[in-house]
């Protein structure tokens, strides 16, 4: 498994999503400041390990605890997707607001988030293994992976565990513009892997599915609304629309702390829209000229009629989602 985040020497190491594949870099943060840029620009990205990330920055700076809450509003002004973050925060508020001393019990909570985000993408594995057949061609969008995530993975979760229980599976890896997460990281890492990977453009999905060389559609999450609107990498909805069309089931896999019900539908879900540089510049290279106007949202929501199912370590919930994943939620199986 990647070690996509962990502790070093009393800091905060991370592995720079930026430069993977070309370099293997490795950024150190010694304060939540550090931290919170890490996030927003994206040496880490990626719901779960956004959350494990904002927790270890909080534990970075509990030391003082009249600080507590500031740190708390700064890593939480990152990013607004993602509902893992505000969710990691919460959790550590939670601790500090019941009088536990700051810098040992935070540490220890969020060394409890690190493990349970590796052991909830383990479980996602075992339970998403089942949609997959035993030859199959899965497509996935963007990277829910090891890099996304602690170290396991959820949509990659799903594929890894299934490769582990014997089956032979094939990756299309959609390149994801404009970050190229799909391109960059989830080849890299299944590459890695040794699990079978083709990387394709985004607007090739289309013209794979209908030549019939996709089985299964398994993606990630950033925020799932109560009714099951899945917000996710823009491109996903695109996929989803596509997955209909051709008669493909397409899954969502995503922990817990990726479900907010207190959001009714994806209405209510805030979507970022990130610098337009990421899109008219690659590297160095301009690709936009100047003058065109540039649109950046870096998430859509898929409504969740066009989800077959939404994988989480407790089970795999099904339409009715309002249902499903309120029961999911409440514990049980
Ligand atoms: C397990 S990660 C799920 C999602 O966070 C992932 O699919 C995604 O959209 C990541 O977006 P990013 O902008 O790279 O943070």
């Amino acid at each position: 498994m990647l070690p996509t985040i962990d502790w070093d020497d009393g800091e905060v190491v991370m592995i720079d999503q930026r430069k993977l594949p070309s370099k293997e870099v490795y950024v150190r943060c010694r304060t939540a400041k550090d931290v919170a840029r890490a996030i927003r620009t994206m040496v880490i990205r990626g719901a779960p390990a956004i959350g494990v990330a904002a927790a270890m920055g909080v534990a970075l700076d509990t030391q003082l605890a009249t600080e507590f809450y500031r740190t708390c509003d700064l890593l939480a002004a990152t990013r607004p997707t993602a509902v893992n973050l505000f969710w990691a925060i919460e959790r550590m508020k939670r601790v500090f607001a019941g009088g536990m001393r700051v810098g040992r019990s935070t540490a220890e909570l969020q060394a409890l988030i690190d493990a349970e985000d590796v052991a909830n993408c383990r479980a996602i594995g075992r339970h998403g293994a089942g949609v997959v057949p035993a030859e199959a061609r899965v497509l996935t969008h963007c990277n829910a992976g090891a890099l996304a995530t602690g170290r396991y993975g959820s949509a990659l979760g799903v594929i890894r565990a299934a490769v582990e229980a014997g089956k032979r599976v094939a990756v299309y890896a959609d390149e994801t513009r404009p970050f190229l997460q799909g391109a960059r990281l989830t080849a890299w890492e299944l590459v890695r892997d040794g699990i079978d990977t083709t990387v394709i453009t985004d607007g090739m999905a289309g013209s794979l599915m209908r030549a019939g060389m996709v089985d299964v559609v398994v993606v990630g999450a950033d925020r799932i609304a109560a009714n099951g609107d899945v917000a996710n990498k823009i491109g996903t909805y695109t996929v989803a629309v596509l997955a209909r069309e051709h008669g493909v089931p397409f899954y969502v896999a995503a922990p817990l702390s990726t479900i907010d019900l207190s959001t009714p539908d994806g209405s209510g879900i805030p979507i970022e829209e990130r610098d337009a540089k990421e899109m008219t510049y690659m590297g160095a290279s301009q690709l936009v000229p100047e003058g065109a106007a540039v649109w950046n949202p870096a998430f859509d929501v898929t409504p969740a009629s066009f989800v077959a199912g939404i994988i989480t370590e407790r089970g795999i919930c099904r339409p009715p989602f309002a249902e499903s994943l309120k029961h999911v939620c409440d514990g049980n199986q």
